[in-house]
């Protein structure tokens, strides 16, 4: 492509681009469905001339149940974050003019972790998998100092960005905890993916950030199981509750074996050092010092 000097959007331009003008979006391919909404690569290409830079664009999913205005927030959250640990916000593209909007982001060429564990089993040792652990804790800590809850914090939302980096992504859940309170209480659960949720969420819809610590253990089992769909979470708890469902729902089947102290069992390739983890750890600062600890023996 041509050197930036002779690109009409220079980098630094590129870089603060906040509007995207759709006559200008050539679309590639699909990435993959988030809360409210489908997420395609596109080549934003004023030019015309195929050196524009890669973008993902994220499209808010017209008949789900979704509206506007939770787009909008989530558009609101993502521009507000600026760490290397969070998929960094671009800009956004009117259509239909201005009656609709997608939301514009970098483009993170190795897709979700998910994939990325399952294709590049043999590359991820476990010191590459505490760097991955101790990226996310620390995009959680920024999160958390921003007074947000992520609230669907799973392997499927974090993205790779390189084979040393990865980024949490997908804030259509993400809320602020209101200045007075320690938690934020959901009034729509909506589809709510329970086998990433804390006990406390699942039964009062409470949601603060131990509970998104709570999602980060989940994480933490789904990395070290280098994400196999045949040892996912979802998985694991269906086989302990059991198909018995007595009527109960599952959501409160879940809680009752959680109750009992029932954890989900370490992976099979989990070191030591990390299954015995100190349970549970209280804030993410322990439990991201913990992995730096664990990192540097
Ligand atoms: C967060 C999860 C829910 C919503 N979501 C977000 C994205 C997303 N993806 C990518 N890159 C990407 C790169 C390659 C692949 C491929 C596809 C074909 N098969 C192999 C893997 C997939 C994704 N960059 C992004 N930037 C901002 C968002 C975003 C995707 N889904």
């Amino acid at each position: 492509p041509l050197p930036d000097r002779d690109r009409a959007l220079g980098p630094s331009h590129q870089q603060d681009q906040s509007v995207y003008e759709e006559r200008h979006l050539r679309y590639i391919s699909p990435l993959g469905k988030g809360n409210f909404g489908s997420v395609e690569l596109c080549r934003y290409d004023p030019l015309g001339d195929n050196t524009g830079e890669l973008i993902a664009v994220k499209k808010l999913q017209p008949n789900k149940q979704s509206n506007l205005e939770d787009f909008q927030k989530e558009i609101n959250t993502i521009r507000s974050l600026h760490c290397d640990y969070i998929v960094k916000y671009r800009g956004v593209c009117y259509s239909m003019g201005r009656l609709s909007m997608s939301l514009v982001m970098e483009y993170l060429p190795y897709g979700s972790l998910i994939g990325y564990l399952e294709k590049n089993r043999q590359l991820v040792n476990n010191r590459r998998m505490l760097l991955f652990a101790s990226q996310i804790c620390k995009g959680l800590e920024y999160l958390q100092s921003m007074r947000y809850v992520h609230r669907d914090l799973a392997a499927r939302n974090i993205l790779v960005a390189s084979d040393t980096l990865v980024k949490i992504a997908d804030f259509g859940l993400t809320k602020i905890i209101p200045f007075d309170k320690e938690y934020y209480r959901v009034t729509h659960p909506g589809e709510s993916p329970i086998f990433w949720y804390a006990p406390e969420s699942i039964t009062e819809s409470k949601f603060s950030h131990k509970s998104d610590v709570w999602s980060f253990g989940v994480v933490l089992h789904e990395l070290f199981s280098y994400c196999e769909h045949n040892c996912n979470p979802k998985r694991l708890y269906m086989q302990e509750i059991g198909n018995d469902m007595q009527g109960l729902s599952i959501s409160m089947h879940l809680v009752d074996i959680l109750k009992d102290n029932w954890r989900l069992p370490a992976p099979p390739l989990c070191p030591p050092r990390v299954r015995h983890l100190p349970q549970p750890y209280a804030t993410l600062r322990v439990a991201g010092s913990l992995a730096v600890r664990l990192l540097d023996q």
